[in-house]
């Protein structure tokens, strides 16, 4: 679906200021895959994914999507139909003047019919859990920001892109909430869309990805599953990262030559693991 290849992209090339903010990256991202991308502060995400939709453009190298060069204009102009890109803090981002409006912007621009729209703007709030009758005439401006976060998310849904790139969506807010947006974009996979997300969560990255692709100072550091990009807590911790608690501790214990798996996800993987140390039911000989 898409497909970056020797990307590098320096902001500002050939002034004092130029920094190569990525470099030499390939990727490739298939049809229907749910992709994480982690990594420190500053290590490229944002800038690789507005590759994605044609918003920044390689220095060198080419991207993609469906096949077609985003470093052509015309390409370009119709990107936004296939790849929909949720930026971070879009609700800075909000003008209409009512929350069915702001949700129906993009479906709008594609020239749908009024029924369509309103059919399709109804079901992106209530897949963000916002209730249509309720907030679909209220002012954006009157919600939370949390609240805020879901219209603009409900925008890109509406449109229903193939792909949906969203830079970090659950930052800021609480963990139900956050548990929410994940099951509807995993919702949104199992439909057959292709989701792309930069979360610093790396808990719910370890729950929800396919594919956990790890960025570091503008290059890819790691990439492959959940469990075997987060098998490896001191290489991540290497480069800014965490793990998700319970493969923290089976790396621990591992350590200590405890006889168990790394790679752990879950709460419950790791209390089968402590299962089998412990197999009567007696105290674990660590504990
Ligand atoms: N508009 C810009 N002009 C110049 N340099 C930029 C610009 N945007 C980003 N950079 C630089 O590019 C590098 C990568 O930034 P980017 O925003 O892609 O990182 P990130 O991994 O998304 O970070 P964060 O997790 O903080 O959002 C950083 O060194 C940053 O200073």
């Amino acid at each position: 679906m898409i497909l970056v290849e020797h990307l590098t992209h320096i902001y500002a090339p050939g002034t004092p200021l130029a920094l190569t903010s990525l470099e030499d990256v390939s990727l490739r991202i298939e049809e229907g895959e749910f992709v994480v991308l982690a990594g420190a502060t500053g290590s490229g995400k944002t800038t690789l994914v507005q590759h994605f939709n044609g918003l920044l453009l390689p220095t060198a190298g080419r991207v993609l999507v469906d096949g077609r060069d985003t470093r052509d204009k015309r390409v370009r102009r119709d990107l936004w139909r296939t790849v929909g890109l949720l930026f971070q803090n879009p609700e800075q981002q909000l003008f209409e003047e009512n929350v069915f409006a702001e949700v129906a912007f993009g479906c709008r621009n594609l020239g749908l019919d009024e029924g369509t729209i309103e059919i399709r703007v109804r079901r992106a709030l209530e897949m963000v859990g916002l209730e249509p009758v309720r907030f679909g005439t209220l002012s954006p401006f009157a919600l939370s920001r949390g609240q805020q976060r879901r219209v603009a998310l409900a925008g890109v849904l509406a449109y229903r892109p193939r792909v949906l790139v969203l830079d970090e969506p659950t930052s800021g807010l609480d963990p139900a909430a956050r548990e929410q947006i994940w099951q509807m974009l995993k919702g949104m996979q199992q439909h057959g869309h292709t989701v792309v997300v930069i979360t610093h969560h790396m808990e719910d990255a370890a729950r929800y990805a396919d594919r956990v692709v790890v960025l570091h100072r503008g290059k890819i550091y790691r990439q492959g599953t959940p469990r075997q990009v987060f098998g490896d807590p001191e290489g991540l911790r290497a480069v800014g990262l965490d793990v998700p608690m319970p493969g923290e501790l089976m790396y621990r214990l591992r350590q200590r030559g405890l006889p168990v798996n790394t790679g752990i996800l879950t709460l419950d993987e790791a209390e089968a693991e402590l299962k089998k140390l412990a197999p009567s039911g007696k105290a674990c000989p660590v504990m």
